[in-house]
């Protein structure tokens, strides 16, 4: 099949978590020099754009922010201090913030944004409140079943533990970044097999698309690449249904979260050409100056499309190094050449200045 790098197909190829873990070791590597704070503020400012795409602040004005322990809290509070400079009100939730994170809760502590306490009931509370929540809470390094205080905020995500709280406001919309929080990073193509990474003893959830105990999120920011866990999320037929471009913009008091078609972004526009060719990633191509693309309703990738994707990053990457040595072998030739020129002038010069002596 003839494939051209210049018109990929919209189609997706989903990683491991432990091929995710091994592209971040390669980010951070000296190799390609990468500090994890500036894929951070990548990471953050895309998901901060997500939001304010989905969510504009004059329907949603007050975000809630879950942050986990690791790295995709740190993100989520990147994006928390992009959204707060944009006006939006924010309050986050995250009890075990250390390193960047901490550095970024201490920026954060700047721009007026509520600090909950650490508590499940904290949380409980700010639902009400919230209009949006950005679950920052796990990434690609989670593994099941959630420990406390985080397992009681899973539940109470869950819609089905909503269900005594009925006559309050409807729970908000959740946007999950990389894999919805509580489920299993990897799974295989059916959410059947998926198994239960939350409260074992849950029902199975009410749209039938979430592992048992696990909440479905009416947005998924993948990073880098989609993580095969969300395969049978972004599968299902009501997001190829999606109208592509369209925020999901009903006014929080009638948002039927339930039965919003899932809107699935990709961002992480980082990732340098030679290591998407090495990891065999097969990305999409961003479109303008987008930190982020809108893959809603895209397909799994074939695996001949993803073999002949490979070959030809592959191919295209030797060429630019090729190019890239010619290149400096033509500069060296070039800067001998002046060298040679230069001494010549020097070499006349002197003879001229001996012969006015003499
Ligand atoms: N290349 C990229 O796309 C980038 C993605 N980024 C984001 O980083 C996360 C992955 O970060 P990492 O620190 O490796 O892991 P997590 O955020 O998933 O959290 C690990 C953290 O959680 C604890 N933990 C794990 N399992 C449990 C559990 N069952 N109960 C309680 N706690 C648990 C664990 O001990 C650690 O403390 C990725 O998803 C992206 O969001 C970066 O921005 C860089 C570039």
């Amino acid at each position: 099949m003839a494939l051209s790098l210049l018109t990929p197909p919209r189609a997706l190829r989903y990683v491991s978590a432990s091929l995710a873990a091994a592209l971040d070791r390669a980010l951070f590597s000296p190799t390609h020099a990468f500090p994890p704070a500036v894929l951070i503020e990548l990471s953050g400012l895309a998901i901060a754009q997500i939001v304010a795409r989905e969510y504009p602040r004059h329907t949603y004005p007050c975000v809630l922010v879950a942050a986990g322990p690791g790295n995709q809290g740190a993100d989520g509070l990147a994006a928390a201090r992009h959204l707060r400079t944009w006006g939006w009100k924010i309050a986050v939730w995250g009890p075990r913030l250390k390193g960047d994170s901490e550095q970024l809760a201490t920026q954060l502590s700047h721009f007026d944004v509520h600090f909950l306490d650490s508590d499940a009931q904290a949380f409980e509370d700010y639902l009400e409140h919230a209009d949006v929540v950005l679950d920052t809470l796990f990434g690609f390094s989670f593994q099941g079943p959630a420990r406390e205080p985080y397992a009681e905020i899973l539940r109470l995500l869950s819609s089905e533990s909503r269900i005594e709280f009925a006559f309050r406001r409807p729970r908000p919309p959740i946007v999950s970044v990389d894999i919805p929080s509580g489920w299993p990073v990897d799974a295989s193509s059916s959410s059947a097999s998926a198994s239960s990474s939350s409260s074992s003893s849950a029902a199975a959830s009410s749209d039938g698309l979430a592992p048992p105990g696990c909440f479905t999120p009416q947005v998924l920011i993948s990073l880098s690449a989609p993580k095969t866990g969300v395969r049978a999320l972004v599968s299902q037929p009501s997001a190829a249904l999606a109208p592509p471009q369209q925020p999901a913009q009903q006014p929080r008091a009638q948002h039927a979260h339930a039965q919003q078609p899932l809107k699935h972004y990709l961002a992480g526009r980082f990732i340098p050409p030679a290591l998407e060719a090495e990891l065999g990633l097969a990305l999409p191509l961003y479109e303008g100056t987008q930190g982020w693309l809108d893959v809603t309703g895209w397909p799994e990738m074939s695996e001949e499309e993803a073999k002949a994707l490979h070959a030809e990053a592959k191919k295209r990457q030797e060429e630019l190094e090729e190019q890239g040595v010619r290149d400096a072998e033509m500069a060296e030739m070039q800067a001998e050449q002046e060298d040679e020129e230069a001494q010549g002038a020097d070499e006349e010069e002197d003879a001229k200045t001996v012969k006015a002596d003499a």
